[in-house]
């Protein structure tokens, strides 16, 4: 099986051009994303013992929150369709995390595939299982039983009385011709009705598998190999539990489908090619990685430090980790660590670990203009989601150029003065603004002008004179 089917050979440069549509700035570190993904690409044209030799281009990534480090990753994941996880490697030195559980990402990342996988090949099953979610459907709304057998089901004391030979020829339990065409006819209008979709919302009852309540609650006690297990031990002792529910046609036909689509999926084709799209195209982001780096060496919670990079190593080196979906080798998983990086220094990270990161790359504060450009020029910007937020309501909302100056300026003076959020600002200065408006958006029509005055008068931070003028530069 081919993991390369669905994952699209961009080049770097339109990698980069992709990430410029949503990400601010950040170049070098978008070059080094894309050089990295690329690379991977490269290797699996070389010959085996090549590709066997080649590491892949992990990066770390330096820079404050909310400058864009783990949304390059993400974006360039989801168009390519390749797994990613983000975990903190603070996560590691809680307590009652011990060594081994480092190898969660790597099993998260298999989930992670696999659910991937499981999409894709939804889509291409999904016409099909559809098809079937509607003969489910007829057969519920029209039953193709004939009398017998409905008689049977129901435990008809008839069939006891006639016995099974004789019930064949009895007058009472066989159809006429005549209820045989009708229920026929019947059936052709109303499969008719389902396909054009004229029966939304009836409501009809069927049988829906109860989910186990048990993954979440044990997903968060941090023994996640122990209790994958364990859920796996339950899943084969217990069988699925049914309860019939009454929902709508439209509600119906897609539970249906999923499990029309989950009979025609094979399970172990999805899991084998999960476990090499997660080991060709998958990519691991660790954030935090600042925060366990020793700055002064020494002794004390840093040892605890040292131990969780200990533990990450074999990890990054390339070992196999056993999933639930197969051993995931994670030689040629990418791996890009971020951190602030303010005290401690990548050069404060054990060697070893240190040298399985070739790429280093800083990203930059964001400026008062890189908020201008975020809040106008990104696809699905911050202004175009509460526009339309606003418009579902007959609330248009008009931006001028002086309002989105005064909203950039606002949100640089407060990540100086308060906690640097980053480009996470916008957002709360943003809700802060437009409180009022989308308290009241759905209750008659409205037009807001968003200018200087507007935001002036409806951001909080901004009213506070004293506070504002001493940030002025
Ligand atoms: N340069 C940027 N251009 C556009 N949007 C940005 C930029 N930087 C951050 N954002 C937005 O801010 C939010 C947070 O960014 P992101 O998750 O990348 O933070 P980060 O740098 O990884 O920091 P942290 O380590 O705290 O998560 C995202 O919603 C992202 O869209």
């Amino acid at each position: 099986m081919n993991s390369d089917r669905h994952v699209p050979n961009l080049l770097p440069k339109e990698m980069v051009a992709y990430l410029d549509r949503y990400i601010i700035g950040q170049t070098e570190a978008k070059k080094s994303v894309a050089i990295a993904i690329r690379n991977r690409y490269r290797r699996s044209r070389l010959p085996e013992d090549w590709q066997e030799e080649v590491a892949p281009s992990n990066i770390i990534m330096m820079g404050p929150t909310g400058v864009g480090k783990t949304e390059i990753v993400r974006r360039i994941s989801k168009i390519l369709g390749t797994p990613f996880v983000k975990v903190e490697a603070t996560k590691f030195t809680e307590v009652g995390y011990v060594g081994r559980d480092v190898e969660s990402m790597i099993r998260d990342l298999a989930e992670a595939a696999v659910r991937t996988v499981r999409e894709q090949r939804f889509e291409e099953v999904k016409d099909q299982a559809q098809r079937l979610a509607n003969d489910r459907l007829l057969d519920i709304l029209v039953p193709k039983k004939t009398l017998r057998q409905r008689a049977s089901d129901a435990g008809n004391p008839l069939e006891l009385i006639f016995g099974g030979t004789a019930d064949k020829d009895n007058p009472l339990l066989t159809d006429s011709v005549d209820e045989v065409n009708e229920r026929n006819d019947k059936r052709t209008i109303f499969r008719e009705k389902l396909k054009r979709m004229e029966l939304e919302d009836e409501v009809v009852e069927i049988e829906v598998e109860e989910k186990p309540m048990t993954n979440d609650l044990m997903a968060q006690s941090g023994m996640d190999q122990v209790m994958d297990n364990m859920n796996d031990l339950m899943k084969k002792v217990m069988p699925d539990k049914k309860k019939k529910r009454r929902m709508t046609i439209a509600e119906a036909r897609k539970i249906l489908t999923e499990q029309e689509a989950d009979k025609l999926l094979d399970d172990d084709a999805v899991a084998e090619e999960a476990i090499k799209l997660a080991e060709n195209h998958g990519i691991v982001f660790i954030d935090e990685l600042d925060k366990i780096a020793n700055a002064q060496g020494g002794s004390g919670p840093d040892v605890s430090r040292e131990g969780v990079q200990r533990d990450i190593l074999p990890i990054v080196e390339g070992s196999v980790v056993k999933t639930k979906y197969g051993n995931l080798r994670t030689d040629h998983v990418l791996f890009i660590a971020a951190g602030a990086f303010h005290v401690a220094k990548p050069d404060d990270l054990i060697p070893e670990l240190l040298g399985r990161f070739p790429v280093k790359v800083r990203l930059s504060s964001l400026s008062e203009e890189d908020f201008v450009q975020i809040l106008t020029n990104t696809d699905y910007s911050l202004i175009d989601q509460y526009r339309k937020i606003l418009a579902t309501e007959d609330c248009e909302a008009e931006f001028t150029e002086d309002g989105i100056a005064e909203l950039a300026h606002i949100a640089y003076l407060m990540n100086a003065s308060e906690q640097d959020l980053g480009a996470r600002r916008l957002v709360t200065v943003m809700e802060d603004m437009l409180t009022e408006a989308l308290y009241q958006a759905g209750e008659e029509a409205c037009t807001l002008q968003i200018n200087q005055a507007y935001v002036r008068a409806h951001v909080a931070y901004a009213g506070e004179e004293n506070d504002y003028s001493k940030y002025l530069i």
